[in-house]
């Protein structure tokens, strides 16, 4: 089943307390609205299918993602989405199917250069502290963002001697954040950006998305909290074992039940 797709009419900003551009949202579904045409997709995944040994995970992923949008990629415990970020950005081959990242093929290095990446574990820093691991990536790109601004927007300590392994789980996640964005990037990737954080780093992680959509970029996200995509997101998409169940605008899909409902109505429980 798939929900028709429609255009969100102009809505009030939908985070009461958090800090962020004043009425951008609203601004945003405004402009999209009036102007009634689909933004151009930044990713676009085409049947989609990766097999690992004789097991197939992604079996004809379909879905895309345009720029000034947050797209929420949702899906039981092994549906596939950690396996769609890693061939969305060229670290394993698909099967079959194509993907065309910022109007080029996966993996294309000056798409690469265009995309960050928050991954669900970076085991690879463990021995770096925040402000060599995030200075040095920032040194990877030709216009990076000031790391003393992004990581004070973050709630990141530079000034800490803690290095990666030995910070909490939500300081990771921030970090890793931190690290997805420090290149801007016009398409970003997060996998499951808030898992670990506390309600007030969610909150300023959410606004912060919500700003980078905001600014025009692509903002691609999963995650487990219904809450989260309500929020967030202007499109959700939700797969089931290896492809796409449902999509639609959260209006849309929330028309009749909550997101949750829609999801378990939709989706098997992982084995
Ligand atoms: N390199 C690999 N070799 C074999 N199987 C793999 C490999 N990578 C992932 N898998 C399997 O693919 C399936 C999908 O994994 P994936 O991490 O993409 O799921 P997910 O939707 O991100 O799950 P979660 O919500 O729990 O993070 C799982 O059964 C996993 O064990």
């Amino acid at each position: 089943m798939r929900a028709r797709r429609k255009l969100t009419p102009p809505s009030a900003p939908c985070c009461p307390g958090v800090t962020h551009t004043p009425d951008a949202s609203a601004r945003r579904a405004r402009r999209r609205y009036a102007d009634q045409v689909p933004s151009t997709p930044a990713l676009i995944c085409s049947d989609l299918k990766v097999t690992f040994g004789d097991t197939p995970v992604l079996r004809g992923l379909t879905f895309e993602a345009p720029a000034g949008e947050v797209t929420a990629l949702l899906g039981p415990n092994g549906a596939g989405k950690t396996t769609a970020m890693r061939v969305l950005t060229g670290l394993i081959p698909a099967t079959s199917g194509t993907v065309t990242t910022l109007g080029m093929s996966a993996g294309h290095p000056d798409a690469l250069a265009r995309i960050g990446l928050m991954p669900q574990a970076t085991g690879a820093w463990s021995g770096v502290r925040a402000r060599e691991l995030l200075r040095y990536l920032a040194s990877l790109y030709a216009h990076p963002q000031s790391v003393e601004a992004l990581a004070e927007r973050i709630g990141i300590d530079l000034a800490s001697s803690t290095p990666y392994r030995r910070l909490s789980g939500g300081q990771q996640q921030a970090v890793n954040l931190a690290g997805a964005l420090v290149g801007r990037p016009d398409l970003v990737l997060l996998d499951e950006p808030t898992a670990g954080m506390d309600p007030h780093a969610r909150r300023r992680t959410w606004a912060l998305i919500r700003d980078l959509a905001d600014a025009g970029v692509a903002v691609v996200l999963t995650t487990h909290a219904m809450d989260e995509a309500a929020d967030l997101a202007d499109h959700v998409w939700i797969m089931d074992a290896g492809r796409i169940a449902i999509d639609g605008t959260v209006a849309d899909l929330t028309a009749e039940s909550s997101l949750e409902d829609v999801f378990l109505a939709h989706t098997t429980e992982a084995p």
